[in-house]
């Protein structure tokens, strides 16, 4: 529900009433309610149907500052229209990992869009226009959102958290009541549940979770349900290891396109 709340943005515009509304539903779920910050977060959750990638568009709705997390090439067209509906400047594209399903749009973006640039983690070992360290931040208007290393899935995944939204979004580290998987891209079980358990589980409870996929039809979770309720991360770090091991996966559909592609930020032929 307080998704659903933060992205619909005819709540900045409503009268007082509606807002009085919106406060007790938010009490009711146990969130604080910050007006300024509900009101100016513009937040869309989008979706691709051919890998089942989350792209998530965050912006300011008053300096109309955006950032884009995880966009995917195929639907790059899709993601440009919509910053250009509502007025937006995207200046960062960031991917939270090298990833080996999709064809990350982020190469794309960089040609279209005059002062776009993408991001990445210092450890992606791919092409980026900026390389984040473990804690360190970007502003997109008055927000900061702040990197975190959390390796397992591949060396270089990072998740993003943006403190006074309430927000993470974890890449493939967690996928709600899952995680990604570690049979191949530096894959590592043990490393992957370390990380889970210092950068994302160490948040509060209420913090809102937002994976970069879903197969099952879920948009969203929390800290503290998959605190409570992942089906992988609630065992321990032996059973963890054991289950991540015999996944017997088959490997994306994508994966021999979009591994090299994506380690040059999703263009292969650097012309022009
Ligand atoms: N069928 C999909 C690929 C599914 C897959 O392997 N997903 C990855 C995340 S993308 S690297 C994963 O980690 N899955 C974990 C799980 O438990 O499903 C395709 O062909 O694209
Ligand atoms: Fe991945």
């Amino acid at each position: 529900m307080a998704s659903f709340i933060r992205s619909s943005k005819p709540l900045c515009s409503t009268v007082l009433s509606n807002l009085w509304k919106a406060q007790n539903l938010n009490e009711k779920i146990g969130r604080k309610f910050s007006t300024s910050a509900t009101c100016n977060m513009v937040f869309r959750q989008l979706f691709d149907s051919k890998s089942w990638t989350y792209t998530y568009l965050l912006a300011d709705d008053e300096s109309k500052e955006a950032v884009v997390i995880d966009p995917v090439l195929d639907l790059v067209d899709r993601d440009i229209n919509i910053v250009k509906e509502l007025g937006l400047t995207l200046k960062y594209g960031i991917n939270t990992h090298v990833h080996a399903d999709h064809i990350t749009g982020t190469g794309v973006m960089k040609k279209r869009i005059d002062g776009f640039k993408s991001v990445l983690s210092e450890k992606s070992g791919a092409k980026a226009d900026l390389f984040l360290a473990d804690g360190e931040k970007l502003n997109f208007g008055k927000y900061e959102i702040e990197g975190r290393c959390t390796p397992g899935h591949t060396n270089g995944c990072m998740s993003f958290v943006i403190h006074s939204e309430k927000l993470v979004f974890t890449g493939d580290a967690v996928l709600i009541r899952g995680c990604g998987r570690t049979d191949f891209q530096q894959g590592d079980p043990r490393l992957l549940y370390n990380s889970v358990k210092s950068k994302i589980f160490s948040l509060p409870d209420d913090f809102l979770l937002y994976p970069a996929h879903d197969y099952l039809g879920m948009t969203s979770s929390s800290v503290g349900e998959e605190k409570k309720h992942n089906k992988r991360l609630t065992k321990s770090i032996d059973q963890f290891e054991e289950i991540m091991n015999n996944l017997k996966l088959p490997y994306p559909k994508q994966i021999d396109t979009a591994l090299p592609a994506n380690l040059v930020c999703g263009i292969q032929d650097d012309v022009a």
